[in-house]
């Protein structure tokens, strides 16, 4: 295709005021930090008989350090951010589109709701796309009878819903969320007809019925945890069957194929969670359908969009991008993350600044759903694409089936039919890895439980291949996010362990990055993996430190007459504005920007540190690797809290009692501070001191409110309130006779 003669399928913009703004934002921030840390190291060379002790201030020393490095580390996102454009009506015809699997996971149809998952499926089926070249594939980690017997209906369904949604041009493809929208929430396929109503009236009762099916399924039938760890493998493909009568074998070319694969696991075998699972799909689909472009999705995010798929495409068919192009990611984007937003579920800094600044290097990591990816990507790099034909290699790297070494080597009439082969089987079993390169150096990598991250950076980009990202007006992709307090720690605690892993293997961005990649994408890559660390202990220190240091009557920060007050001033109000800044300019408000600082401490106090902890553990044969699944069923009573903006303390007291803990050690340290410069008139001495317990303890107003205020269920129960207290007055002591 020449490129020159044909108007552009994509659009790359780079804002280069925002870039200007950065790049001095850097610079004179940076200049700022500078002084600071002269200021603190100072303190070792000077002779001055200071009654400061040493300990406390080489503990904020290193605070400072560590946060500044990772701000250093954070400024590569900035450097170069662009945003995407697609035109998907300049992509070629139908006929010439690539084929596409889509690759959805699901492990436990307790935590993880049938009717969920198959909406998921259902919208995957439905993406406008030629059918015959959209073969959808559920991976079921949980082996359980209610989801395959969910699949079978939901391929029932589908063959009402997807000409519907293509009659009338739908544009959000999960039936659960189009039937449940508020009738005002859009024009979407409200075309006013008789024809239209009467026909929506009709699937609509049929999706009733659907979903009054599974339900039946779920609760009567086998959710199978006895199965979820020791099952056999099995693969089927979804189609019709004799009660489907009325069935046109027209109408089955209308439909894409459906398989359902839950791949073989034993006790006796590590399965690697998610990795594994889509390992397995990537070997069966070879054979079945072998599409030379994969969609990853999680069970709980549907498609809200039909169009995705060509969007990508705008893409990986263009000839300048497309050799080293290995995926394009779409944003995650919740359906039901409330206005206030106070667990910060959106990831507005993730996926409105950092993943653009990702793009405008060498492209954005893997987000673990959401992304169009090149199969072939997965299999190794794009350069030697030619060499690694010869067989015998293949067969050590790839395992010893023909079928899926004939799959690699072109021209492979991958085939349904092959579903009920034995070797199709084998390929799906827990001992077909052994001894080859799978997670190693194929397929989706193991070393990390944060398996999407990890893949995106040393199976992917460290190997030379690139990536886009791409962030359309309308969310391509709608999840379910956590919404409760629990949840979230849980999750951040896995996703700090999983980057850890990786922080402190062979593998550290900073080490094993920046021979492959450029040094930019390294840093990047670095924040990623290190961020739980540096968040951790200097929040610890920030917390803790100055302000035991204030109860001791000990000052630790410059005077406020000292020009070095300025200095701290200053980089305090700049990165709290920058922040500000951001939020404001990516549409969020100032609501947001609170939610944001308030969750950043809670996790850097809780889940940063028990990840780092696990991580460490890990790494130390300590601990085996887990991933706890999310809970994707929602108490109502939680909800409700989550929509009021109200915080929701039922979680464990691992999580509660550090965080209580803190802010009765702010409150009292701000209580004394207040004394001290009433009574001693030391405000000139302490004034940072006592503003920062006074900072942590107005940003943490929820913790206090759950303590002595609130009285329903979800405030934090005496017991922690009381344990928090005691805990804060042995740190005190403790503390005192230590670090004094
Ligand atoms: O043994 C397992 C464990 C999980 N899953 C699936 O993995 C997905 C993600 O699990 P979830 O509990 O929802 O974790 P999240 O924290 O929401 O997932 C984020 O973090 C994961 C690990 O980094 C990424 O894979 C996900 O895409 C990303 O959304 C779900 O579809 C699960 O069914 C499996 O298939 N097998
Ligand atoms: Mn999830």
């Amino acid at each position: 295709m020449d490129q020159s003669s044909n108007p552009p399928m994509h659009l790359c913009h780079v804002n280069r005021l925002t870039i200007f703004v950065n790049r001095t934002y850097t610079l004179i921030h940076s200049i700022a930090l500078s002084f600071l840390l002269y200021y603190r190291a100072s303190f070792f060379f000077s002779f001055h008989d200071t009654k400061t002790p040493i300990l406390p201030w080489l503990l904020v020393f290193a605070a400072e350090l560590l946060l500044s490095f990772e701000w250093l580390l954070t400024q590569a996102f900035r450097w170069r951010p662009v945003s995407r454009t697609v035109f998907p009506e300049r992509l070629p015809e139908d006929d010439k589109l690539p084929a596409v699997d889509v690759f959805i996971c699901t492990a436990d149809p307790e935590k993880e709701p049938p009717v969920l998952v198959m909406n998921t499926v259902i919208s995957a089926m439905a993406l406008d796309y030629p059918p015959e070249k959209l073969h959808v594939y559920l991976s079921d980690d949980g082996g359980a009878d209610v989801t395959l017997n969910g699949m079978r209906e939901a391929w029932r369904f589908a063959k009402w819903w997807i000409p519907f949604c293509k009659r009338y041009k739908i544009k959000c493809r999960s039936p659960k969320a189009y039937f449940s929208a508020a009738k005002d929430e859009g024009e979407d396929g409200n075309y006013g007809g008789s024809d239209f109503i009467q026909e929506r009236q009709t699937v609509k009762e049929k999706y009733e019925v659907f979903e009054e099916i599974i339900r039946e399924y779920t609760r009567h039938g086998d959710t199978g945890s006895s199965k979820r760890r020791d099952h056999s493998a099995l693969i089927e493909v979804i189609q019709k069957n004799s009660s489907d009568d009325a069935f046109e074998v027209t109408e089955a070319k209308n439909m894409p194929l459906l398989v359902y694969v839950s791949r073989e696991k034993r006790p006796s075998h590590a399965h690697h969670f998610k990795a594994g699972a889509l390992n397995a799909l990537l070997r069966v689909s070879s054979v079945i359908s072998n599409s030379p472009f994969i969609l990853g999705l999680d069970c709980d995010m549907y498609c809200n969009d039909p169009s995705s798929a060509r969007q990508a495409m705008c893409f990986h068919l263009d000839p300048k991008l497309s050799p080293s192009l290995a995926f394009v990611q779409f944003p995650q984007k919740f359906h039901n993350t409330s206005k206030n937003d106070i667990y910060d579920r959106q990831l507005r800094s993730i996926f409105s600044v950092l993943w653009q600044g990702f793009d405008g290097l060498q492209g954005p990591g893997m987000c673990g759903t959401g992304y169009y990816i090149k199969r072939l990507s997965l299999y190794g790099s794009p350069l030697n694409k030619e060499d690694h034909k010869d067989p015998i290699e293949l067969r050590q790297s790839f395992g010893l089936s023909n079928e899926f070494i004939k799959s690699l080597l072109g021209n492979y009439k991958a085939n349904a039919k092959m579903a009920q082969i034995a070797e199709t089987q084998q390929l799906a079993s827990c001992t077909y890895e052994d001894g080859t390169k799978w997670g190693e150096e194929a397929g989706f990598l193991y070393a990390s439980v944060a398996e999407d991250f990890f893949t995106g950076f040393a199976g992917l980009h460290c190997k030379g291949w690139d990536s886009v990202y791409c962030d359309p007006p309308r969310p391509q992709f709608l999840g379910s996010c956590t919404t409760n307090l629990n949840d979230l720690l849980v999750l951040a605690t896995r996703s700090s362990s999983g980057g850890l892993d990786v922080a402190i293997s062979k593998y550290c961005p900073l080490i094993y990055g920046p021979p492959k990649m450029s040094f930019l994408e390294s840093m990047c890559y670095a924040y990623l993996a290190i961020f739980p660390i540096c968040d951790f202990f200097s929040l610890w220190c920030f917390a803790t430190i100055p302000q035991l240091c204030l109860l001791n009557g000990i000052t630790l920060y410059p005077q406020v007459s000292n020009s070095y007050f300025l200095i701290f001033y200053f980089v305090f109000l700049s990165s709290v504005s920058r922040h500000l800044y951001e939020v404001l300019m990516t549409r969020a408000s100032l609501q947001e920007w609170i939610n944001e600082q308030r969750i950043w401490m809670m996790r850097a106090i809780t889940s940063c540190f028990y990840g780092s902890l696990d991580a460490f553990m890990k790494k130390i044969g300590m601990r085996e690797a887990s991933f706890f699944l999310t809970n994707k069923v929602d108490d109502i009573e939680q909800l409700k809290r989550y929509n009021m903006g109200v915080f929701d303390f039922q979680t464990s007291t691992l999580f509660l009692a550090p965080m209580a803990s803190l802010v009765i050690l702010n409150m009292a340290s701000f209580c004394v501070g207040i004394v001290r410069v009433i009574f001693l008139g030391e405000l000139e001495k302490m004034f940072i001191q006592v503003f920062i317990s006074f900072y942590v303890v107005v940003m943490n107003y929820p913790i206090i409110e759950g303590m002595l205020i609130r009285k329903d269920s979800g405030r934090i129960p005496t017991s922690i309130t009381l344990l928090s207290a005691l805990s804060s007055i042995i740190f005190y002591i403790l503390g005192s006779i230590i670090f004094m």
